[in-house]
């Protein structure tokens, strides 16, 4: 097994990937592009401070409404253009995408998903994980070799800054389209348009 959220928008990776087995699984966590991009961004501000605002990396022209669809974090969230390019290479039934939100809210139902699509069997269950208050995620009850609970780190569920909730509506425009391609492909309702 091998992971990194980068291959799933990096054009020569399915071609690199069947290359070396054309009978690979995949498994992408996808959620909403527009919390996707807010949290993209959550990040690297915690690591550069003194970046620009979300603002005005999201959009070219404030006036009209242009998004900036060079900005990498705002082509990420176009799911269907990415997964179009892996449909050259790999059939729709090696590819699992599992909702990140679902994640969250129902982990064990989440890996069931995972599990069958691996021809594993259920031994991930609603047993192995608790909902820590503190952290605000779900958490398991027992880590690998250990008897301890384990959450993940704390990069992981970083408070996002306010956005203007005009320019989160703005954004929820810009993805509708590609979003509705996305589960027409996928065949699965993401459910992050309202
Ligand atoms: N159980 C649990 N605990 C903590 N966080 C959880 C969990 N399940 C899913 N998530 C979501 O995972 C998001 C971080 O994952 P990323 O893939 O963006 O992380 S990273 O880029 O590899 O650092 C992180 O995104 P942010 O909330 O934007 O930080 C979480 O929403």
């Amino acid at each position: 097994m091998e992971k990194t959220p980068s291959y799933f928008v990096t054009r020569e990776a399915p071609a690199r990937i069947s290359a070396m087995s054309r009978d690979t699984k995949l498994i992408v966590v996808v959620r909403d592009p527009v919390t996707r991009v807010i949290s993209d961004y959550t990040q690297t501000l915690s690591k550069k401070p003194d970046i620009p605002s979300f603002e005005s990396l999201t959009f070219k022209n404030r006036t009209t409404g242009l998004i900036d669809t060079s900005w990498s974090a705002i082509q990420i969230g176009i799911y269907a253009k990415h997964l179009d390019n892996w449909l050259q290479y790999f059939p729709m039934d090696q590819i699992l995408f599992v909702s990140g939100e679902r994640l969250i809210s129902d982990p064990a139902g989440e890996l069931g998903r995972v599990q069958d699509f691996l021809g594993l069997k259920r031994i991930i269950t609603d047993k192995h994980f608790y909902f820590n208050q503190t952290k605000g995620f779900p958490c398991l009850k027992k880590a690998e070799g250990s008897s301890k609970p384990h959450c993940l780190g704390k990069t992981k569920g970083r408070t996002h800054p306010n956005i203007n909730p005009e320019v989160v509506q703005r954004l929820r425009d810009f993805y509708r389209p590609f979003n509705m391609k996305f589960y027409q492909m996928t065949g699965r309702f993401f459910g992050w348009d309202d």
